[in-house]
C-alpha cells in the first residue's frame, strides 16, 4: 500500500464529483431561503474532504445535493460524468445505490440484521456478489470480526459506526459521504472511526466527503471546503485543528 503524495492546491488531481453554479432555494416568496447560492466545487478522487461553515451556512444541503438525496434550484451537479440532475428518480436511486456510499451520525443500521448482514445489503440490492477477500479485509481492519453474527443492539456505538463504515466501503463506490459520522461516539470512538476514513482514502483509494462541525474530525481530512452563506467562503489544504479553528472564527463562528 502507498500513500498518497501530499495534497496542495493545483496539483493534478482526478475530479470524483463537481458542482457547478449551484443554486438551492428553499420556499417560495418572502419564505424562500437561498441555501446554495452559486457553487463551483470539484471533490477529488481518492481524497478526503471535509465540508465545514457556520450553522446554516448550507453544508448540509451541499452534501444532499452531491449525494443525489435532493435536487438544485439551478446549476448541476456531476457524479464523475453523471449529470445527476438529468437523472430519473429511478436511474438517481440506482447512482445512489450502486455509486454512493453513506455514514450517517445516527448509523442507519436495520435492527433485525446481524452486522453481516447489514453490511452486505447494498450489494445483495443491487444484485452483485461481494469481493469475500475485500469483505474479510475490511472487517479485520474495521475490527469487526468477532461481531459479524450480532445485530445492532448487541453492539456498541463505535461499533455499529465501524460496521456502517464497512457497509459503505464493501462496495468500494465512487464516492463516501459522511455526515456528521462521529457525532453520537465517545471522543475514542470517533477518533478511531476518523483515522478509518482517513485509512481508507490513504490505503485504497477511496474518496471520501464529511460534513462535521468539528475542527478536530476535520483535521482528519486532506481538505477542508469553507462554506458561508450558501456560498464557497474559502478551503484549507492539510487543516490543523488550529488552522480550521482560526478560518471559522474569521467567519464569525
Ligand atoms: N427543508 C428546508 N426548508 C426550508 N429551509 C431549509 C430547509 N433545509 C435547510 N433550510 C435552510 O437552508 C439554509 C442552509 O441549511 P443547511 O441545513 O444546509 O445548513 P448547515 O450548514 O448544514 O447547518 P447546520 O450546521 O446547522 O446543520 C438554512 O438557512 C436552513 O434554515
Amino acid at each position: 500500500m502507498t500513500s498518497a503524495p501530499p495534497l496542495r492546491r493545483g496539483a493534478d488531481l482526478r475530479v470524483a464529483a463537481r458542482t457547478v453554479g449551484l443554486v438551492k432555494v428553499y420556499g417560495r416568496g418572502e419564505a424562500a431561503v437561498r441555501a446554495l447560492d452559486g457553487v463551483d466545487l470539484e471533490i477529488h478522487a481518492g481524497r478526503f474532504t471535509a465540508i465545514m461553515g457556520p450553522s446554516g451556512s448550507g453544508k448540509s444541503t451541499m452534501m444532499h445535493l452531491l449525494a443525489g438525496l435532493d435536487t438544485g434550484s439551478g446549476g448541476s451537479v456531476f457524479l464523475g460524468e453523471t449529470e445527476l440532475s438529468s437523472l430519473s428518480d429511478k436511474a438517481l436511486t440506482t447512482v445512489r445505490r450502486d455509486r454512493i456510499g453513506f455514514v450517517f451520525q445516527s448509523f442507519n443500521l436495520l435492527p433485525q440484521l446481524t452486522a453481516e448482514q447489514n453490511i452486505l445489503l447494498p450489494l445483495e440490492l443491487a444484485g452483485k456478489q461481494p469481493d469475500r477477500k475485500w469483505f474479510d479485509e475490511l472487517v479485520e481492519i474495521l475490527g469487526i470480526t468477532a461481531r459479524l453474527g450480532h445485530r445492532p443492539s448487541e453492539l456498541s456505538g463505535g461499533q455499529q459506526q465501524r460496521v456502517a463504515v464497512a457497509r459503505a466501503l464493501v462496495s468500494r463506490p465512487e464516492v463516501i459521504f459522511a455526515d456528521e459520522p462521529t457525532g453520537n461516539l465517545d471522543s475514542k470512538s470517533g477518533h478511531e472511526l476518523l483515522d478509518l476514513l482517513r485509512r481508507s482514502v490513504h490505503q485504497f483509494g477511496q474518496t471520501v466527503v464529511m460534513v462535521t462541525h468539528d475542527p478536530v474530525a476535520a483535521s482528519y481530512a486532506d481538505r477542508v471546503v469553507l462554506l458561508a452563506d450558501g456560498k464557497l467562503a474559502g478551503e484549507i489544504y492539510q487543516p490543523t485543528a488550529d488552522s480550521v479553528l482560526d478560518a471559522l472564527r474569521k467567519l464569525g463562528v
